[in-house]
């Protein structure tokens, strides 16, 4: 890939689609994580350090202090609008609410959490007439990793087009400051989730798997060439086919 030509489509998309919705700018969730520090990064460069507003999110029993200083490296080296809205009340006010959230499994409380996210940015979208800006890359779109209306739930999805080892690459070449991209990727959805341990396969491996399978290469061919079982290509395959559902509107019948 073209990483030149990539951030500048990238830039102008960004620029083009806010100009088009005619909204004043950009409300990103910032996490402390690679994918929303290099969106917000092409959003300033597009839009402006003043048409882009971060929002922290932290969940105070769960996310790890570190999220917190990274956020604010990036906000402070960015010069946007930075403000931080703890979740934790919002999310033990709906497990008061629905009794029965309190046993439900960690995967369907650590959606909730996405989509609690989701609405207190576009809270802030609504109040300030702006764009939800996505962060979610080519291997979690075409994978379904990602909330379906949590953080899937946005207006524009500026780094879709990138895979995450292409996202590590454009966050180096634009200087975003080391520790946001070496650190490992997490949804921060439950105690010690990591993208890699929960997909069973690494960002490294699954970009090669997904760039063969999107050339139509063979399955003994992939296994050959990354050097992966035949277990972790099927939980690809799987995943890929099972969330096809996400990347649709949803159905509507027909009547006549
Ligand atoms: N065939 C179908 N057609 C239409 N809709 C269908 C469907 N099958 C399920 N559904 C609907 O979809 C729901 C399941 O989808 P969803 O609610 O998204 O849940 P699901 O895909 O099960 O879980 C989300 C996954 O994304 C990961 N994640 C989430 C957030 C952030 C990140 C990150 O990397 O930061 C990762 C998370 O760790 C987990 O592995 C079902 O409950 C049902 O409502
Ligand atoms: N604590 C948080 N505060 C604000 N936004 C968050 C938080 N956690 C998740 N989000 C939003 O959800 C998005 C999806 O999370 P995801 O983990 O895929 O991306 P990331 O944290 O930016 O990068 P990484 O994959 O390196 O962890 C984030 O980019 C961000 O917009
Ligand atoms: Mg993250």
């Amino acid at each position: 890939m073209d990483l030149e030509k990539a951030q500048n489509r990238i830039i102008d998309f960004i620029r083009n689609e806010t100009g088009k919705a005619g909204v004043n700018g950009a409300v990103v969730g910032i996490s402390g994580g690679i994918d929303s520090a290099l969106t917000a990064t092409l959003a300033v460069k597009a839009l402006g350090k003043d048409r882009v507003l971060g929002i922290y999110l932290p969940e105070s029993s769960l996310t790890p202090a570190v999220d917190s200083e990274d956020a604010n490296i990036l906000a402070d080296w960015l010069g946007i609008e930075y403000r931080t809205i703890d979740i934790s009340g919002i999310v033990s006010a709906f497990m008061d609410a629905v009794p029965e959230s309190k046993s439900a499994d960690r995967l369907t409380r650590g959606n909730l959490k996405a989509r609690t996210r989701m609405s207190l940015l576009y809270f802030h979208a609504n109040q300030l007439n702006r764009m939800v800006i996505g962060t979610g890359n080519k291997t979690e779109l075409l994978l379904g990793y990602y909330t379906k209306y949590g953080d899937g739930g946005v207006d524009l999805e500026p780094i879709g087009g990138l895979y995450k080892t292409e996202v590590w690459e454009l966050s180096r070449r634009l200087g975003i400051p080391e520790p946001l991209i070496t650190k490992k990727p997490s949804a921060g959805l439950w105690a010690g989730q990591t993208d890699e341990a929960e997909l069973g396969i690494s960002y490294v491996k699954v970009d090669e798997v997904l760039k063969m399978l999107e050339k139509g290469a063979e399955h003994e061919k992939i296994l050959n060439a990354a050097g992966i079982s035949a277990e972790q290509l099927s939980s690809v395959t799987g995943r890929i086919e099972r969330n096809k559902h996400k990347r649709k509107v949803p159905p509507v019948p027909e009547l006549y």
